[in-house]
C-alpha cells in the first residue's frame, strides 16, 4: 500500500495552523458535548477526504463490522497520511484538556463508512472495559504516560464527519443523542448532521446515550478515543456505566 506523503501535516505537534473555526459549542443536553463546524482550513479539510480515500481505495482490510453495518479499519501510525492528526499527540492534548481527562491514557482512531441504507445503530454509552497495549510495532494505540494497569474504558469519543458531499434533512446518518438506552432509536433527544468537517465530541459516562442513524446516502467518518484506566473512571463514576454494560451488555460499540 503506497499512501501519499503528508503534505501539509508533517508532524503534528501543533493544530493551530491546521484549524479553521475557533469557536465551538458546548451543549449541555442531553449530556455534555462539543460540536463545532467548518473545524479544519479547507486545505486540510481536502487533503483528509483524500487520504481517507486513499485508504479505502487501497486497503484490501477495511473490514466490515456486523453489530454496527460498516466497513472499517483502524489508522495506524505513518500509514495513513494525513489521517495521523486523529492519533497525535496534540489531538489527545486537546480532547484531554477540553474535558478534564488525567494521564495515563491511550488515543486511538479508525475510518468508518456506513454505505447507503446501513441500519441504525441503538442507543449506548460507549463504556465498557478493553485491555489496551502498546505492543513493539504497533501504531495502533498511542500511549501518553505511565503504564496503565488493569483494563481501560472511553473517556472521550470524537467523530469527524468528512467526504460526504452535501447533506439535506432526510439523507440520515446523523449521530443521534439520548437520554436513556431504553429510548426508541427514532426519538432522540437532538441530532448532529454529518456535515463534512464537522465534529461531534463527548466524554463517555453512564449518560452518553448515542447512535448512528440510518442513512440514504454514503456517511463517512473518521472515529478516535481517548481511553483512561478503569480505576480513573470509576473514582469519579462510580461503577454505574460498568454495571450497565455487564447487566445489558448493548453498550458496547
Ligand atoms: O457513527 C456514529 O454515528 C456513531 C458511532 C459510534 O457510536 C461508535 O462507534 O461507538
Ligand atoms: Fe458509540
Amino acid at each position: 500500500m503506497t499512501m501519499p506523503e503528508p503534505r501539509t501535516l508533517q508532524a503534528v505537534n501543533d493544530l493551530q495552523p491546521l484549524l479553521q473555526a475557533r469557536r465551538w459549542r458546548w451543549r449541555a443536553t442531553p449530556f455534555p458535548h462539543i460540536v463545532a463546524e467548518n473545524v479544519f482550513v479547507p486545505d486540510v479539510q481536502e487533503e483528509l477526504a483524500r487520504d481517507f480515500r486513499t485508504l479505502y481505495d487501497q486497503r484490501t482490510t477495511a473490514g466490515y463490522n456486523t453489530q454496527h453495518d460498516f466497513l472499517g479499519t483502524s489508522l495506524i501510525s505513518t500509514q495513513c497520511g494525513s489521517l495521523e492528526v486523529f492519533i497525535s499527540p496534540a489531538w489527545y492534548a486537546l480532547f484531554t484538556r477540553l474535558f478534564g481527562i488525567n494521564e495515563p491514557g491511550f488515543l486511538t482512531a479508525g475510518v468508518h463508512r456506513h454505505r447507503p441504507g446501513s441500519r441504525n445503530g441503538f442507543p449506548h454509552n460507549d463504556i465498557f472495559p478493553e485491555r489496551l497495549d502498546v505492543g513493539p510495532g504497533r501504531g495502533d494505540v498511542l500511549r501518553f504516560g505511565g503504564p496503565v494497569a488493569g483494563k481501560s474504558v472511553r473517556a472521550v469519543a470524537i467523530l469527524y464527519y468528512l467526504n460526504n458531499g452535501p447533506w439535506a434533512p432526510g439523507d440520515g446518518g446523523e449521530t443521534s443523542l439520548y437520554w436513556d438506552w431504553k429510548d426508541g432509536v427514532d426519538t432522540p433527544v437532538d441530532s448532529v448532521p454529518p456535515r463534512d468537517n464537522t465534529l461531534f465530541a463527548f466524554s463517555c459516562n453512564p449518560h452518553s446515550y448515542h447512535s448512528f442513524r440510518t442513512n440514504r446516502k454514503r456517511r463517512d467518518s473518521v472515529i478516535s478515543f481517548v481511553y483512561r484506566g478503569v480505576d480513573d473512571y470509576v473514582q469519579l463514576w462510580g461503577d454505574e456505566g460498568l454495571r450497565q454494560y455487564a447487566e445489558y451488555g448493548r453498550h458496547h460499540a
